[in-house]
């Protein structure tokens, strides 16, 4: 039998979505354990809002099975509905209430919510000072530090996320990072959408990266920037290019620009801690044995926008490669 602690928060299998003729959702699965921030990325249309609303219990599923808590969100909605905090992408509010009265309104439908409560929340998301404030006054941002107040007024157990920190300014999306990191710290489970890499590189302890209603890549953090590999990259004249070496088994890619050619190779395979290393030493010596200089020479770890735009750029072309290790 499974302990409540093996029962995942979120479970999402084989999960088809259709409006219409045209399928938004293809196949998407992926389990996020207690207490864990778990990061969607992806293009725009992708599906990661049509996957959350379906886990919020907004639509039913196409096919395949979602569990949150261990309850379907759709059947569950009653038991559900005060353990699990939900921000929207397009939260609605009413223009003329005030920021307090809008929570106070919003806590009146949660159980066990008091008022000091209310001090506490807009203190937590930086709104203290605009409770008085009436809704159409606020910014872009300040709205959204709203929804994330009225999403975490009732303590939730999960929380989902969509693009919690589009429209906010550099500080404030900090500052919201900040708030999602300690309610994490407090045991909360996270599912966020986001278009910001350095927001789910900061905030995730897993991610997936979708495209085109498919996960394409999915694991740790670190796993999935492994899976960028290491970048050498240096310029050369013309002339000297054609006969560039082979590095641990990579060829280069070589752009031309103003009589100069630009040279890149990506090394992915081996341990990371060795295998920039071990290309090194031979395209230092191949340069030494032609009297070259290998001007800007660079090498760099990749980073979680490489495999982005390689997830992209292969599902426009190229075969996909599959998820990385560590994927449950
Ligand atoms: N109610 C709907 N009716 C028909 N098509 C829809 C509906 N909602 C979404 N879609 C389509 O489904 C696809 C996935 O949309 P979705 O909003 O889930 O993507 P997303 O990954 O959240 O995108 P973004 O990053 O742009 O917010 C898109 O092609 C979108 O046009």
């Amino acid at each position: 039998m499974r302990t409540h602690q093996e029962t995942p928060a979120i479970e999402v299998s084989g999960l088809r979505q259709r409006y219409g003729d045209f399928e938004a959702v293809r196949g998407v699965s992926f389990s996020v354990a207690t207490g864990e921030l778990f990061a969607l990325l992806g293009t725009n249309g992708a599906g990661k809002t049509t996957t959350i609303e379906v886990l919020e219990g907004y639509r039913p599923a196409t096919e395949g099975r979602v569990r949150v808590l261990g309850l379907d969100p759709r059947r569950d909605r009653r038991a559900l509905r005060p353990r699990v905090g939900i921000m929207l992408q397009h939260g609605g509010f009413l223009e003329d209430l005030t920021v307090a009265e809008t929570v106070a309104a919003w806590a009146g439908f949660a159980a066990d919510v008091h008022r000091p409560v209310i001090g506490d929340v807009l203190e937590l998301v930086g709104l203290a000072h605009k409770a008085r404030t009436r809704i159409r006054q606020l910014s872009g941002g300040q709205k959204r530090r709203l929804d994330l107040a009225l999403a975490v007024i009732a303590r939730p157990e999960v929380l989902f996320l969509d693009e919690p920190t589009t429209g906010m300014d550099p500080e404030a999306r900090r500052d919201t990072w900040e708030v999602i990191g300690r309610l994490r710290g407090e045991g909360v489970t996270v599912l966020l959408t986001t278009h910001y890499l350095e927001e789910a590189e900061r905030l995730a302890d897993h991610l997936a990266i979708m495209h085109e209603g498919r996960i394409h890549v999915r694991g740790t953090v670190d796993e999935v920037v492994a899976e960028a590999g290491d970048r050498i990259t240096f310029r050369l004249p013309e002339v000297h290019w054609e006969d560039l070496p082979v590095l641990a088994g990579v060829a280069p890619a070589v752009t031309h620009a103003d009589g100069r050619c630009e040279v890149s190779y990506t090394l992915a395979e081996g341990p990371a801690a060795v295998r920039a290393h071990a290309a090194l030493r031979p395209l230092l010596d191949w340069a030494a044995e032609r009297g070259l200089t290998l001007e800007r020479l660079e090498v760099r770890r990749g980073t979680l926008e490489d495999v982005f735009l390689r997830v992209v750029g292969e599902a426009a072309g190229e075969p996909v490669g599959a998820a990385v290790g560590g994927v449950r």
